[in-house]
């Protein structure tokens, strides 16, 4: 099963403007893609809010987008079989799940057709904003996810796993750890925003719990 991590600043890409290059651009030497730690993750947020005066919502917006540009590259919509695009983009309860719907707006505009599981949701404006620009767009909100993995892996094309960032610290708690364990069987791609939801964010894959 194809898993990749679609971290804000991994994704460098030498672009190459002749044409006979385009194809060989566009197969990703991930044997290249760097990884920031969480310290260098968390410094570089701190220096452009205080440096440069970003906001929380621009930084969304700006990583967001950036994700969803990197999940059209990974995986484009006319090579996807089922459903015309469809994706589920699954939110957790932090800002990592707000990159979530930020994606899932721009995958929309793609022409991906995301639905989006959002089940514990912040009770602040820029999250209601995020639900309210989302339902805007005619992307359905999951009630629940289904608990078998097949369902999910019919349904379809890709799992966006938006659910936890830098600021996990595992076990899951009761309310997510069945939400990972069916994610953890689904037989399509997940592409993962910042860090693969359960991983230990400086050890990588440690836990069985982990996407
Ligand atoms: N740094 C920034 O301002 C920005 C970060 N971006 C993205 O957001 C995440 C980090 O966001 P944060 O809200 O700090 O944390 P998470 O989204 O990773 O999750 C926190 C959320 O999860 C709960 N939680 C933690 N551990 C558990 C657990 N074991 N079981 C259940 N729930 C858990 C916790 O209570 C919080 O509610 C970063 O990775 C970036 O992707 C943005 O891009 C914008 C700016």
């Amino acid at each position: 099963m194809e898993r990749i991590t679609v971290n804000r600043f991994s994704f460098r890409r030498k672009g190459s403007h002749k044409k006979k290059d385009e194809a060989k651009e566009n197969a990703f030497d991930f044997s290249k893609m760097t990884h920031l730690s969480q310290e260098e993750a968390q410094q570089i947020d701190e220096e452009l809010f205080t440096e440069y005066a970003f906001s929380v919502d621009q930084l969304m917006e700006l990583a967001g987008y950036s994700c969803a540009v990197a999940i059209a590259k990974t995986f484009p919509l006319e090579k996807m079989t089922r459903d015309s695009g469809a994706i589920l983009v699954c939110c957790g309860p932090g800002n990592n799940g707000g990159d979530g719907m930020v994606a899932a707006r721009h995958l929309k505009l793609f022409g991906y057709k995301p639905s989006i599981f959002y089940p514990k949701r912040p009770n602040k404006p820029l999250f209601q904003s995020l639900v309210k620009q989302c339902e805007g767009m005619d992307m359905p909100f999951l009630s629940f996810l289904p608990s078998e993995a097949s369902l999910i892996s019919d349904s379809y094309n890709l799992v966006v796993d938006a659910l936890f960032g830098f600021s996990f610290k595992g076990p899951p708690r009761s309310d997510f750890a069945s939400v990972l364990e069916t994610l953890k069987n689904v037989e399509v791609p997940i592409a993962s925003i910042d860090v693969p939801s359960g991983w230990d964010v400086e050890k990588g894959c440690e836990d069985v719990y982990s996407v």
